[in-house]
Parts: C-alpha cells; structure tokens; sequence
C-alpha cells in the first residue's frame, strides 16, 4: 500500500506511520492539505497527519480538511509522546548569536516558555514541519540558524543539539489519524487502548439553544463524548461546524440511531468512522 504523510524523512508523522506501515510505501508530502489530496485523487492509499496535541491543541489545518473533503474518513488514531530539541549546524558552536530559529507552529508553540526565556530575541519562523526546518538549517551551514526538531531529525540531517527536551510540559503527546476513503479497513499488531466515533456537525439556523439541542441527542444516549470543538466555517464570522468525538464502539442501534435524529433536529452531519485508537512509542 501506499502511504503519504507530512514530510520530510524524521518527522513526528513519519515516526508515527512507520510504527502504523512497518511494511509499506511511505510517501513524503510538503504540508497537510497535500496529504488530503493525494487521498482524494487516489495518489496514495491513506495518509497519515497530525491532529492535535497535549499542550497546543487542534491542529486547525487537519480540521479544516476533514471538513472540506466529503469523501475522506478517519479509520484509526494513533497517540504519540513528543520531545522537541533545539539544533543548530555543528559548524556554529556560539549559541549566543542565533539569527533565527525554525520549526512547525505546533513545535514553537510547545516550547513557547522555554525559547521565551532562553532566546527571547531571536526571531521564530514558522515551518511545514519541524523535519523541514532542520533540513533547511543543514542546508545552509554558513548561517547561525536553529531548528526545534526531535532526535532523529538531528540525526538524519547531521545537526547537533543544543538543548534537550524543551517542550514547556513533561508530558507532551500528539495525536495522529490515519485519513483514507474505506471506513474501518486498518487492522495492525498493535495494541489498541480503545475504540471511538468522529463526526462533524454543522448546526441549523443559529437559534437559542440550538447547541443544547444536539448535545441531548448525546446525553440522554447516555454517550459519553470526549472531545467537542468549534471550528470556523470560512462563511462569515460567527459561523462555525463542530468536531465530535464519542467514547466506544458503534454497535448499539441506540447510538447509530443518533445520527439520524441529529438530521431530523435539522443538523448537517459527516460520519467520519468508529475507529480504534492505538498508542505508539516516542
Ligand atoms: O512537524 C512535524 O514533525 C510534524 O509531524 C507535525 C507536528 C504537528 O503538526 O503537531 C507533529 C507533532 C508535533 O506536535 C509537532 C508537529
């Protein structure tokens, strides 16, 4: 099978799909919405991409894309401890004098305080991705430049590190999703520490408790939900489309049920899988 994920060789995702493909043919992509393409335009068989993290949150772009390919699902989740270092080319030693410092928003965010602190006037730069910001810094050995990045970008792109795990919270965990067009066809080795269902829901008309109302479809269900969040709809402010996510499986005619009296109550709503969730090393 082939399998896209957000590149370059020694990014958090391609750690994350090696462990998930220990077998297949794993595509580099430069950014998000190119892993969304090749899915849709049968380039690539799944992709793997971020989702969210411990300390930043959403990743918004991943969001936004579930939403706007109609015909991608989500057919597992795999959760993944995440250090971040920051590296500079061994040819510049004198820390002192960093130009810049690279990474993925996600990475800077995570490490906020401790570059705040440590080189707070050295100017952040956003990158695709953290693989891609330490590859640009050991393209250019000449520049005092740094990259937050993990082990084996360091390793891979021949960087050294400066300082170690300074991701501002001990327990730093990513969430990755495994995005295809087929619900439910991903089965691996690994151990899974449960199942869940995602969906996206846009509300009827805004009218007084219109939120109230599609979370009664839920509770009295008795579903447990265990992550809602609004997102922007691109239409005009104050317009937005919920991200669901319900704890268990999806057998019980009680829960299947749910989507269609969320359709009667008027909401448009995206199944997006009942799928097992998996836990990787870091
Ligand atoms: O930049 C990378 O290496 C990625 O795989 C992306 C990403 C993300 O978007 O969250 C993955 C894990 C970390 O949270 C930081 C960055």
């Amino acid at each position: 099978m082939k399998i896209a994920f957000l590149g370059p060789e020694a990014s958090f995702t391609q750690l994350t799909a090696t462990q998930l493909f220990p077998n297949d043919e794993l595509i580099p992509k430069a950014n998000i919405l190119d892993c969304f393409l090749a899915v849709q335009n049968n380039e690539v068989d799944k992709a793997v991409v971020p989702l969210e993290n411990s300390i930043e949150g959403t990743v918004s772009m991943t969001l936004d894309y579930l939403y706007q390919t109609p015909e991608i699902k989500i057919e597992a989740e795999a959760v993944m401890p995440i250090a971040h270092h920051l590296m500079i080319h061994p040819g510049q030693e004198n820390q002192d004098s960093i130009e810049k410092i690279y990474s993925h928003p996600q990475a800077l965010a995570q490490s906020f305080h401790f570059l705040n602190k440590n080189y707070p006037d050295v100017p952040k730069q956003d990158f695709a991705s953290t693989a891609a910001a330490a590859k640009r810094v050991s393209e250019n050995p000449d520049r005092k430049i740094a990259a937050v990045a993990n082990k084996f970008a360091a390793e891979l792109y021949g960087l050294k590190i400066l300082n170690e795990n300074i991701h501002d919270v001990e327990e730093n965990h990513t969430r990755f999703i495994i995005i295809s067009k087929t619900e439910n066809s991903y089965e691996n080795h690994l151990e899974n520490i449960g199942k869940k269902t995602a969906m996206l829901i846009t509300l009827p008309q805004d009218h007084a408790g219109g939120l109230h109302q599609v979370l009664s479809v839920f509770a009295w269900r008795n579903m447990n939900l265990s992550k809602i969040e609004s997102r922007t709809l691109k239409t005009k402010l104050g317009n937005y489309f919920f991200f669901v996510t319900v704890v268990g499986g999806w057998d019980d005619v009680l829960y299947i049920n749910s989507v269609d009296e969320l359709k009667a109550i008027g909401a448009d709503v995206k199944f997006l899988g009942n799928y097992k969730e998996f836990l990787l090393e870091g």
